[in-house]
């Protein structure tokens, strides 16, 4: 059985259809992105799947385990790790503390290893830790018991780039392992970095389920590019040119085709500057967001659908 089934998971708040008829399945071991803006709804499936909220509709089945049936859910987290997005430590304890009571519930059979990799100042109370110590905090956590899957919440929301390279890394040795990682985020470059497979999630609704060759063959490059106008009139009509914007001596535009190709057009102009960068999440998937596009989900509220 899938480490994570939902089926039609439906949530309605009354004032906003948060989550509407999603399903997916997790397969084992796969490493799966749930990308979306601010507001998607993504924390309102993981806290679905982790039996935290109850579905208006639809179900969820995490190990096996209905996650609306309390009692399962209480055996199938002994499996889990979990990273909410708001971490809710008590900012007296140590972080040595927080580990020693987590582990004298689920288990710390990896702890020493984690601590190694992660490297949180644990002798001092939560209140003296930075965010990001905080989060690595909740990392080593959530995976200590050594679980079978593990869902994480924002899992780098405020880590420096070094922090995050070092989660990427260490997310990508849980692979070999063979872990079941479902995590959520904004930034398409980390579930890029680190992904099997994405769902993205606009307004509610599961509006694509990828896997990562599919989603980079869509993503391309922002490219900006300091030329002529005669220049850029040839650039851009090249194939694989899209969202073009136009300023002053210069183009920027999204590039899904040949690099070759654009090398070969460039070399026949007066080219002042040339950058490629990775673009944005709400650029690439333009065509998923709409055009109301502005890292914000800003759907329009209803009541009682
Ligand atoms: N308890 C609640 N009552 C009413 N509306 C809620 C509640 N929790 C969330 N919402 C709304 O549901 C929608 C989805 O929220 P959710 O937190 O699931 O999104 P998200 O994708 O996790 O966003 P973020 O990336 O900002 O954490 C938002 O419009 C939010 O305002």
């Amino acid at each position: 059985m899938p480490p994570i089934e939902v089926d039609d998971l439906t949530k309605d708040y009354g004032s906003v259809l948060a989550n509407d008829a999603i399903s997916f399945t997790v397969e084992n071991g796969e490493i799966f992105g749930y990308l979306g803006p601010n507001g998607a709804g993504k924390s309102t499936t993981i806290r679905m799947l982790l039996g935290l909220l109850q579905p208006t509709a639809g179900t969820a089945t995490v190990l096996g385990a209905d996650s609306a049936d309390e009692a399962a859910m209480i055996e199938a987290k002994q499996r889990i790790g979990y990273l909410p997005a708001t971490l809710g430590f008590d900012e007296e304890v140590t972080g040595e503390e927080v580990l020693a009571y987590h582990g004298s519930i689920k288990g710390d059979t990896r702890l020493s290893d984690l601590l190694d990799i992660f490297s949180p100042p644990i002798d001092r109370p939560i209140r003296e830790y930075s965010s990001g110590n905080k989060r690595m905090l909740g990392v080593i956590q959530a995976f200590m018991h050594d679980p079978d899957l593990v869902i994480m919440d924002e899992p780098t929301a405020g880590l420096d780039p070094l922090k995050q390279a070092e989660f990427n890394e260490f997310v990508n040795e849980e692979r070999a392992k063979g872990t079941t990682v479902f995590f959520s985020s904004h930034v398409l470059s980390e579930v890029r970095q680190i992904c099997d497979r994405v769902g993205i999630i606009r307004s509610g609704k599961l509006v694509e389920l990828e896997d990562m060759k599919t989603l980079l063959g869509q993503g391309g490059k922002r490219v900006r590019i300091h030329t002529t106008d005669k220049a850029i009139e040839r650039i851009t009509a090249l194939d694989g040119v899209r969202e073009v914007n136009q300023f002053p001596a210069g183009v920027q535009f999204l590039y899904t085709g040949e690099y070759n190709a654009l090398l070969r057009e460039l070399a026949k102009h007066d080219v002042r500057d040339v950058d490629l960068s990775e673009p944005p999440l709400e650029e690439v998937f333009i065509h998923y967001y709409g055009d109301t596009v502005t890292g914000e989900d800003h759907r329009e509220t209803h009541s009682n659908v």
